[in-house]
């Protein structure tokens, strides 16, 4: 049987969906996970009663730990190939959704995750002091594309990003909603209800001016990636399978292991 990485539950009364990523430990976007997400984005984008999304976890204290790094260490060009393009379609699903997606951001988001949560159009993260969220990229040895590196400056501005993506900065919730990569800090116990009552407020507003709106926002960013979507891929495939980049992987994978123990 075919594993389920994420829960869809729609609510047919409010036109709401919620996706609840739930692939413990740690919610790594895997090549089925991301596969089955975009199915999951698509048929809800397909579907005229659903207007809104909002994007959650069931893992406790993970939002998501990002790419899954098993899929990018060790792995033939093909395999990575087909990796970076799972990964590409995630974006293009959640980013270029014509829904109003709200992210209920309930535990640490780095790398991948932040990316979904900042593909969102609205973040709020649960204020616990040992959650983190952020594109800590170059923390991995490896290098944010122009398009995760874009969409982070669409949501905190030039400045911030280039501090933020040179250093890999994770922010605590105080932190994320200074800089403004989170709009709003929430209890645990109060996120969702908050979540559905700020959903209800975007729902207020009349989809066509909406979305034309949001549209115009980030066409210019989803169409560049259009545009040089196989040219990203094969650059992607270029820098991960380096022997350099093995090795930072490995480095950070066993780093991770040690900290554990
Ligand atoms: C040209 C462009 C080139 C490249 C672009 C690539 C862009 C890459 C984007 C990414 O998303 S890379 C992934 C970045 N992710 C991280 O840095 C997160 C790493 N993980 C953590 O910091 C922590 O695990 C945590 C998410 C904060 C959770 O901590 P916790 O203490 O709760 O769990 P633990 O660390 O013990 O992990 C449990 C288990 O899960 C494994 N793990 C964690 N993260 C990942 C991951 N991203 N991919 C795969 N596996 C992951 C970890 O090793 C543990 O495994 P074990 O049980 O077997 O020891």
């Amino acid at each position: 049987q075919r594993r389920m990485f994420t829960n869809v539950e729609m609510d047919n009364s409010t036109g709401v969906a919620v996706i609840k990523m739930n692939s413990p430990p740690v919610n790594s976007l895997s090549l089925e996970f991301l596969t089955e997400f975009a199915i999951n984005m698509e048929k809800l984008e397909m579907d005229r009663g659903c207007r809104g999304v909002i994007l959650t976890s069931s893992v406790p204290r993970i939002f998501s730990a990002g790419l899954d790094i098993t899929e990018m260490y060790g792995k033939t060009p093909e395999h990575c190939g087909a990796f970076w393009r799972a990964v590409q379609e995630m974006w293009l699903k959640l980013y270029g959704s014509s829904m109003i997606t709200i992210a209920a951001i309930n535990g640490s988001s780095p790398a991948g995750g932040c990316l979904m949560a900042i593909s969102c159009d609205y973040r709020i993260m649960t204020d616990y002091p040992k959650y983190s969220i952020g594109l800590n990229e170059t923390k991995l040895g490896i290098v944010a594309p122009f398009w995760f590196k874009d969409t982070m400056i669409n949501c905190i501005g030039n400045r911030a990003t280039e501090h933020s993506l040179q250093l890999g900065l994770q922010y605590n919730p105080p932190e994320a909603l200074k800089v403004g990569l989170v709009d709003q800090l929430e209890t645990e116990d109060k996120l969702m209800t908050t979540a559905s009552s700020v959903m209800s407020q975007w729902l207020a507003i009349p989809d066509h001016a909406r979305q034309i709106t949001k549209s115009m926002m980030r066409k210019p960013i989803i169409d560049q990636l259009l545009r040089q979507r196989e040219a990203d891929v094969q650059n992607f495939v270029k820098f991960i399978t380096k022997d350099s980049i093995q090795k930072s992987l490995q480095m950070y994978m066993e780093m991770l292991k040690q900290k554990k123990g």
